[in-house]
C-alpha cells in the first residue's frame, strides 16, 4: 500500500491524522521541523519520519529526492506545516510575509510538483489536502501576512485540482478553532468560543474526520472543507 505524506505531523492536528492512518494501517511518511517525543513515537508505531524546515529550499529540493528515490506511488500528499505568526509579535513585515509565504505556499507548490508522479502512480484515485483556514475568505487583522498565505494555498487547490485531474482530487479543509494553544488563557478561550455558533473547540478528531471524508469521496475537488462551527453566521 502506497504512504500518506503528511508534513509537520509531529504534533496536534498532523500527529492525530498521521496516527489515525497508522492504526488503520496505512502507511505514513511524516516531515517534522523539530526532534520530540512524538517523532520517535511515529518510527516506532511504523512511519517514516523525515526531518525538513520548509524555510530552506535545498531542504524541500532533498525531501522530493529522498521520497522518490525510496517510493513508487503515493496514496496521498497533506500540506499541514505552518506557523501562526501575527504582525504584533514580528516588526519586520517583510520578513514576515515571506516566511509565511515559504511555508504555507512554496513548500506546497514545490512538493505537489516535485512529487506529482508518485501521486499519479498511484492505483487509485489519490488525493492532496491543503491546510488552509477560515481566515482564507475573511482576511485577519492581526494576522494579516498569515491569513494572505492562507489564501494563497487554497489557489494552489484550485490550480492543483485542475492540473492533476482525473488522478488527483485537491481539496482544502480550513479550520476555525479546533484546537487551544499551551499559552491560552482562560479569558482568550472564553471569546474564541463565542466566535462560532457551537460554541466548542472539538479537537484534533474534527480534523481527521474531514481527511477520511476527502480519501473517501468519489465526487469532491477544487472544494474547501469549512470546519468552522457556523462561524461565518455570526
Ligand atoms: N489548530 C487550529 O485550531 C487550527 C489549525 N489550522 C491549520 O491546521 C494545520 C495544523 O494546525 P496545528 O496542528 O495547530 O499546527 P501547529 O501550529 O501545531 O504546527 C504544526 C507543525 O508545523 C511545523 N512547522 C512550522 N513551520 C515549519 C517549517 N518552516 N518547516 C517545517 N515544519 C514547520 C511545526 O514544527 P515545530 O514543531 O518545529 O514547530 C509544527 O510541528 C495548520 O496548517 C494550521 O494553520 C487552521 C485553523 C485552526
Ligand atoms: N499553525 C497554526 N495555525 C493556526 C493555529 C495554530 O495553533 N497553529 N490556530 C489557529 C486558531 O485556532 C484560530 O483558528 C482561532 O480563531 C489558527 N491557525
Amino acid at each position: 500500500m502506497s504512504p500518506v505524506l503528511i508534513t509537520g505531523g509531529a504534533q496536534r492536528l498532523g500527529l492525530a491524522m498521521a496516527e489515525a492512518l497508522l492504526d488503520q494501517g496505512t502507511p505514513v511518511i511524516v516531515t517534522y521541523r523539530t526532534e520530540k517525543p512524538s517523532v520517535r513515537a511515529l518510527a516506532e508505531k511504523g512511519a517514516k519520519v523525515l526531518q525538513c524546515d520548509f524555510a530552506d529550499n535545498a531542504a524541500i529540493t532533498h525531501l522530493i529526492h529522498t521520497v522518490s528515490q525510496q517510493y513508487s506511488s503515493l496514496r496521498a500528499i497533506i500540506h499541514n506545516a505552518s506557523d501562526w505568526d501575527q504582525e504584533s509579535d514580528n516588526p519586520d513585515y517583510a520578513g514576515l510575509l515571506t516566511k509565511m509565504m515559504q511555508v504555507h505556499v512554496s513548500a506546497p507548490y514545490q512538493i505537489n510538483l516535485g512529487l506529482q508522479e508518485l501521486l499519479l502512480n498511484h492505483e487509485t484515485v489519490a488525493d492532496i489536502i491543503h491546510m488552509t483556514d477560515y481566515v482564507q475568505v475573511k482576511g485577519s487583522k492581526k494576522h494579516i501576512a498569515y491569513a494572505a498565505s492562507k489564501a494563497a494555498l487554497h489557489n494552489l487547490t484550485l490550480s492543483f485540482s485542475a492540473l492533476l485531474a482525473p488522478q488527483v482530487k485537491v481539496n482544502s479543509i480550513a479550520p476555525a478553532l479546533l484546537m487551544f494553544n499551551e499559552h491560552d488563557s482562560d479569558t482568550y478561550k472564553a471569546k474564541a468560543l463565542k466566535k462560532s455558533l457551537l460554541e466548542i473547540c472539538p479537537g484534533a478528531g474534527e480534523a481527521v474526520k474531514a481527511m477520511q471524508f476527502l480519501f473517501a469521496s468519489d465526487f469532491v475537488t477544487g472544494q474547501t472543507m469549512h470546519l468552522d462551527g457556523g462561524r461565518h453566521l455570526k
